[in-house]
């Protein structure tokens, strides 16, 4: 009987674990921290969630939910990481998977032995190391836990006397407390974190060297992901786009009556930037816009337009960098966060080798990570098959050619797919996969 290894009890650790038990897949699953539920557990004891105290998730219950367990009706549309991480509490009672994890243990070294894996764990308090042999190897370690700092950093950053972090490490305003703060980036940490140091700092910046489009997380009273599910979701890229730019300017107005730069990129052609709260700090003059920084020194930080400001910390909201610390470096290949996965999960040169919720989704990472447990249990049950290395690199290569011109070129845009679009796909893979998987039976090749 073959037996798995699961890396990770976060949201998309879990839904593996869910699957494989409801496939009757032995599986053993292994987590660093003491408790399920990887960046959505606060403070998390992993040391790897990112989680900040105020965190909300900015895709709606309905959306982020797994098919298999619905999400309580009593919980609020946008839940809060407390409520998220209950939820995955629930999730992993309900179905009885906490005994098959094993926590407190990190994974240290996954190699390829013939047809099989050899993980190597060592357990967080008495350090012991074992080693199991598995037919398959489920890479869950998340993506936003390895801080990405600016590279190269801002020329005299290192002459700054003031602190400098990064907004992993960030969890809550008090220590801003009437400081000048410089928030770098406009992604959605830097939004939530600027719009919280404002309301304490004596002043905070936020500095972006691009513009974002900044979506609100309610468009006239619907959730504003619903359009994910909605015939708008169907149409033409170009629709899509033009449609949704016109309901955010319908609703929210120009960008530039609130002191942000106007996008030189059409709506989709990035990670949406969600914020109910950004634009009202705005237009209440208590955060400023700055251009990139290109300079410091000891107390001071200089921006691109020529101006320059007393700064007495800088909080980088710069992202993170894709990493496998157990996988040597030619195994995956990653360069650039830039994994070459057969659509996103399959490592076409490594059988066995498969990546759930590696996916920066146009909605929400966790029914998507359910999707892909369930296409790679079937490869596993043989119910499918995957093509062959030729057919899988082609897709890949089609995958990277259409996402760089479609998205803004930025390593935070190389796993990125729109949820509904991405499901459908997965759903034609297993109908495909189980066709050539018949056909492989006939010709004698199982
Ligand atoms: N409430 C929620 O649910 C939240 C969800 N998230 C999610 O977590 C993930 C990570 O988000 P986040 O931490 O914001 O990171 P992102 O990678 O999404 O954004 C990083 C930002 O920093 C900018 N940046 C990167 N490098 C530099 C540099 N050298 N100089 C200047 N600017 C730079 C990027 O600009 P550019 O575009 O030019 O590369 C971008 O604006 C996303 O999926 C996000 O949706 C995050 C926070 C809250």
């Amino acid at each position: 009987m073959q037996k798995v290894c699961v890396i990770g009890a976060g949201s998309s650790g879990i839904t593996a674990c869910q699957v494989l038990a409801e496939r009757g897949i032995a599986y053993d699953c292994f987590e660093l921290g003491s408790d399920v539920g990887g960046n959505w557990r606060y403070l998390n004891d992993n040391g790897q969630s990112s989680a900040y105290r105020s965190l909300h998730i900015n895709t709606s219950r309905q959306i982020m939910q797994y098919a298999s367990f619905p999400m309580s009706d009593a919980y609020p549309v946008y839940p809060g990481h407390a409520h998220i991480a209950r939820y995955f509490d629930a999730f992993v009672e309900h179905f009885g998977l906490r005994p098959s994890i094993r926590f407190r243990t990190e994974v240290t070294e996954v190699v390829q032995d013939g047809d099989g894996w050899v993980v190597t764990s060592r357990h967080r308090d008495t350090h012991e190391e074992e080693r199991g042999v598995y037919d398959a190897v489920l890479v869950a370690n998340g993506h936003h836990w390895k801080p990405r700092w600016p590279r190269p950093g801002i020329p005299g950053s290192s002459d700054f006397v003031g602190a400098q972090l990064h907004s992993h490490d960030y969890r809550t305003p008090e220590p801003l407390a009437d400081r000048r703060v410089l928030v770098v980036g406009i992604g959605n940490s830097a939004c939530d974190i600027a719009v919280e140091t404002s309301r304490v700092s004596r002043r905070t910046y936020l500095a972006m060297r691009r513009g974002a489009h900044i979506v609100p997380k309610h468009l006239f009273g619907v959730p504003t992901d619903h359009l994910t599910h909605s015939w708008l979701a169907r149409a033409p890229l170009a629709v899509q786009d033009r449609g949704l730019h016109l309901l955010l300017r319908l609703s929210r107005g120009r960008l530039a009556d609130y002191g942000l730069p106007t996008p030189a990129h059409r709506v989709l052609a990035a990670h949406p930037t969600i914020s109910d709260d950004l634009l009202s700090r705005l237009a209440h003059g208590d955060i400023t816009v700055k251009p990139a920084p290109n300079k410091a020194d000891e107390g001071h930080v200089f921006f691109e337009d020529g101006s320059v400001e007393e700064i007495d910390t800088i909080i980088y909201c710069t992202g993170y960098d894709i990493s496998f610390p157990f996988l040597a470096d030619g195994v995956l290949g990653l360069r650039d966060n830039n994994p070459a996965l057969y659509r996103r999960v399959a490592a076409p040169d490594r059988p066995g080798l498969y990546f759930i919720g590696l996916v920066q989704p146009l909605g929400a990472i966790m029914p998507l990570a359910e999707a892909q447990s369930h296409w790679v249990a079937d490869l596993l049950q043989g119910h499918c098959t995957l093509p062959d290395r030729e057919h899988m690199h082609a897709e890949i290569h089609t995958y990277r050619t259409r996402t760089a011109r479609r998205y803004v070129a930025s390593t935070r845009h190389t796993i990125q797919v729109d949820a509904q679009a991405y499901l459908r796909e997965l759903r034609r893979e297993r109908r495909r996969g189980a066709v050539r998987g018949r056909g492989a039976v006939r010709g004698g090749l199982r």
